[in-house]
């Protein structure tokens, strides 16, 4: 044959009994086909160099169509397709080009047009895909009935399926097992499978020409008008694929409504190439099902839960319009097939005649069921393992139960290959590692990841678009992402088999602690306050290692108010709730761990980590010098230089962590933990009096205290933790003799400082219209997570502060200076907040009545001094004065009986 490119044709006739041959010559040469085989699976084919030769035989009313194809492409030889010949020894001998054999009615000339353009690999059944997913017997069978169901129903409100599931779920199983079960149920069905990087499979080139062929060679009444469609239109199988689906299917389809429903299954969508053809494809389905005159045809279409084909489908189909089917975890089916499957290998495997059945044992099948979350990835991974006829399949399970075996990495590699593929082809690589293994050691919410690491909102939500397949990203930010497999996060914990995507090397831990530290180390932010707790716990787990020192100086500089904050503390409390209920013989002890929280295993944790050697601090001193040598230029140095300067010894860190479990315990008390041992003191500065007073008699919180009285937390813990024993040989010198009435004179200093800043606040916001400048209020704020503004906030704490006013002057002393002092409270912030009027006017009045000349003077002037008088006096806030009382007596006593409990001089107390 010439290798000149020559074309000859003869036309096919009707006549009966009449051959006809059309033959397609074109140039080139075939390369050489691969080896035969008698079952008809050839060997590989060479690259095309020859000729291409295509006839037709019409024989009676059959047309033979065969085209030899010679083209400079490599060929498969096989394996073979129905009625195709690969590796045919007579084919070698022409250089090996494929040769496809279609035996059909010769009329049907669009049909061989379509043919041309068609993937038959991608059909249910096709040898390319062998062997093929299907599912188990007696697995999956709910589905599979609620999917037949759905295309049998003719009734059905939709006509579009969408079936997702995570990587490995089993999609493919049952779409293929459906395609199975589909004829054998009454109905017809045609199928695509997509297969990710296949030449033909993996793209959508012949995706609606080969449902288009499907449909003409299943479906009887659909034969005629497809073939007309493209004998009068050969250009079809070259257009859009928004009018192949037009022309091809729906219009053909709809040319007879009345021959019933037809199932197109595509499965693997997201396997297709191009994320812009996916949402394509889901774009053109949606406006042939949504026409006036929709053709009989239902949709299934699977894919995992990819975001952008997630978006695909609720963006072009209004709710309600297309059905949704979660291809869900399933443990009793994966039991069902790992034991029927370890049954078969024990029957096929001669090395299995001695081992006693069952094998294995329950225990181990219920861990194997467990590690597989319900999905039958793992399950089939582990069962080809086992499954290997060179080996010993009690030796292989003892490999798989034992991950730190040898052999792991092959038990698994299947495993490993597919998320590794995944990982490889999410975007932006760089920012997956810190936020994987935030999600592996930490279970944050997206919002939290992106709060931890100062990330825009919705960062993480961008960065893990990719791996919707494995990990379930929930789309409001506020709940857990999980892996879908608990193997995926075993995965990412082993660097051995995740590589470069490994998260649970101890460097990539501490960078994770690294970020975290930097957040809690930065000013107070109202979110992630109870997360401390569960944090903490997740820094002790560190082993003490060299490595490890280096987050010593961020865990000194947490910030104190997310420690103290009441919810890092009593989300604790919470969280042990039940445990509570359950065991009421030991309350106290059970309370008492939860009041103070994680810190002292992070002290124990501190004292137990190595300190930095001598050599590290010197290194990173010159570091520093270098540092700021380098840094002049710009004037001066960073303040960061003198941070690492002054690089703390964790014996430092461990003394702030010490004070601040004393702090707590003394903040604790009020829900009857323990009494913190204390040292003995007879005398106590007025700012540990007023600190004091604060706590067990205005009830504060720690947290508030450095607002409230206006002190750093560095002054607060060193005026607390006089009280804190100190080391034997130690022992302070206690004055003898304390200061005669130190309580009621630290009441008295307290009550000034309050008004004065009761006004200062009023002024600085403007009377309260701009809140932010008080920072009472914006303490408030910060404690009161329920808090919807400032501005509520604002007059809240204003009048919080009235209330300790009136108190704290009721402790008192008679003084002139306080009276007067108690006038320049603007009435605006004190009349117009009932409570805090009222028992301004209770408690002063009760105060008045203890100065030696008081008479009733002071007192009616006191109390008509009340703007608006009678309208307050009427107000449903009114103070019962026998609830006020009671009220007044019960702070007293709670602050009495922390005096004892401090073992403090009985001359501290209040009289109530
Ligand atoms: N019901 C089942 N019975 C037996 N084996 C199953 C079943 N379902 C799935 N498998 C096996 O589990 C493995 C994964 O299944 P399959 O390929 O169907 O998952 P998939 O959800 O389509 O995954 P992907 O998203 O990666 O394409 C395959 O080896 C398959 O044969």
């Amino acid at each position: 044959m010439s290798a000149d490119r020559r074309q000859s044709r003869v036309a096919p006739t009707r006549a009966s009994g009449r051959q006809t041959m059309v033959n397609h010559i074109g140039g080139g040469r075939g390369g050489s086909g691969g080896d035969g085989h008698t079952n008809g699976t050839g060997g590989a084919g060479g690259h095309g160099m020859g000729p291409s030769l295509s006839f037709d035989i019409s024989v009676g009313h059959l047309t033979m169509h065969n085209n030899v194809h010679g083209n400079d492409e490599y060929v498969p030889g096989g394996p073979n397709r129905q009625n195709a010949i690969g590796g045919d020894p007579l084919h070698d001998s022409h250089s090996g080009p494929l040769i496809h054999q279609n035996i059909h009615q010769y009329r049907d000339r669009g049909i061989d047009t379509l043919h041309r353009s068609v993937a038959l690999e991608a059909i249910h059944d096709s040898m390319d895909s062998f062997p093929q997913p299907k599912c188990h017997p007696e697995t999956r069978t709910k589905m599979l009935r609620d999917l037949r169901g759905w295309v049998l129903d003719t009734d059905s409100p939709t006509n579009i399926l969408w079936l997702y599931g995570p990587a490995g779920a089993g999609k493919s199983a049952i779409m293929q097992t459906l395609a199975t079960q589909l004829p054998e149920h009454g109905s017809l069905g045609v199928c695509f499978f997509f297969k990710r990087g296949h030449a033909t499979r993996g793209n959508a080139r012949t995706l609606f020409t080969t449902l288009a062929y499907q449909l003409a060679l299943n479906v009887e009444w659909l034969r005629d008008p497809i073939n007309q469609v493209v004998e009068q239109k050969p250009s079809i199988i070259a257009q859009s694929m928004a009018t192949q689906m037009q022309e091809l299917i729906s219009k053909p389809c709809r040319s007879d409504g009345t021959r019933g429903t037809v199932a197109i299954l595509i499965d693997g969508l997201d396997e297709c190439e191009g994320h812009d053809i996916q949402v394509e494809i889901v774009s053109v389905i949606s406006i042939a099902v949504s026409s006036r005159y929709p053709p009989p045809l239902k949709f299934i279409v699977a894919s995992r839960p990819e975001p952008h084909i997630r978006e695909a489908f609720n963006s072009r189909f209004p709710l309600g319009t297309y059905r949704l089917f979660n291809v869900e975890q399933s443990f009793e089916d994966v039991r069902k097939y790992l034991s029927d499957e370890f049954v078969r290998i024990h029957r096929e495997h001669d090395t299995m005649a001695r081992v006693p059945s069952p094998w294995p044992s329950e225990d181990v099948l219920k861990k194997l069921v467990q590690k597989s979350s319900g999905y039958f990835i793992y399950a089939s991974t582990i069962i080809k393992f086992v499954d290997d006829k060179s080996y010993r399949p009690t030796e292989r399970l003892a490999v798989v139960e034992n991950p730190k075996g040898s052999c792991t990495e092959s038990a698994l590699a299947t495993l490993d290959q597919l998320y590794m593929t995944i990982l490889s082809s999410a975007p932006r690589q760089s920012q997956l590692i810190p936020i994987l293994s935030a999600i592996v050691h930490l279970h944050l919410t997206a919002g939290e990841i992106d709060l931890f690491f100062a990330l825009e909102h919705g960062e993480t939500q961008l960065v893990l678009r990719g791996l919707h397949s494995v990990l379930n990203v929930p789309q409001d930010n506020k709940d857990k992402i999980l892996s879908h497999h608990a193997s995926f996060v075993d995965f990412l914990k082993d660097p051995d088999r995740s590589g470069n995507f490994g998260v649970g090397t101890l460097k990539n831990q501490i960078a994770l602690a690294q970020s975290l530290l930097q957040f809690y180390a930065a000013p107070f932010q109202r979110n992630e306050i109870q997360f401390l707790s569960r944090f903490i716990r997740f820094i002790v787990s560190l082993p003490p290692s060299d490595a490890v020192v280096e987050l010593a100086p961020l865990i000194g500089s947490v910030n104190p108010e997310y420690i103290f904050h009441p919810e890092t503390y009593l989300y604790n409390r919470k969280s042990m709730a039940p445990w509570l209920e359950k065991s009421p013989s030991a309350p106290l002890r059970c309370d008492q761990r939860a009041y103070v929280g994680e810190l002292p295993s992070m002290i124990s944790w501190l004292k137990n980590m190595r300190s930095p050697s001598a050599d590290v601090i010197e290194l990173w001193k010159d570091y520093a010098f270098m540092l700021s040598m380098d840094t002049m230029r710009y004037g001066g140095a960073d303040p960061s230089v003198q941070q690492m300067v002054s690089l703390s010894p964790p014996a430092d860190v461990m003394a702030v962590w010490e004070d601040y479990a004393f702090m707590l315990s003394i903040d604790t008390m009020r829900y009857g933990g323990a009494d913190p041992s204390v040292q003995h003191m007879v005398s106590l500065s007025p700012e540990l009096l007023q600190i004091l007073i604060s706590i067990a008699l205005l009830r504060c919180r720690l947290s508030e205290l450095p607002t409230k009285l206006d002190l750093t937390w560095t002054e607060l813990r060193t005026t607390l933790c006089s009280l804190r024993p100190k080391p034997a040989g130690n022992e302070r010198i206690l004055p003898v003799h304390p200061p005669h009435a130190a309580s009621p004179w630290a009441a008295r200093d307290l009550a000034l400082q309050l008004i004065r800043k009761i006004v200062q606040n009023h002024i600085d916001t403007n009377e309260g219209v701009n809140p932010s400048a008080s920072r009472d209020a914006v303490l408030l704020y910060n404690r009161l997570l329920t808090a919807a503004n400032l501005e509520e906030v604002y007059i809240i704490s204003q009048y919080l502060l009235g209330i300790h006013i009136s108190y704290l002057v009721r402790l008192s002393p008679p003084c002139p200076v306080l009276y007067r002092e108690l006038w320049h409270i603007p009435p605006l912030v004190m009349w117009s907040s009932p409570p805090s009027g009222h028992e301004l006017i209770h408690h002063v009045s009760k105060w008045l009545e203890s100065f030696p000349d008081s008479g009733m003077e002071l007192i009616t002037f006191w109390q008509q001094a009340v703007p608006d008088h009678d309208r307050y006096r009427i107000n449903t806030w009114n103070l019962d004065p026998d609830v006020g009382e009671r009220n007044w007596r019960d702070r007293v006593e709670n602050y009495n009986n922390m005096v004892v409990k401090l073992h403090l001089p009985d001359s501290l107390k209040f009289l109530s």
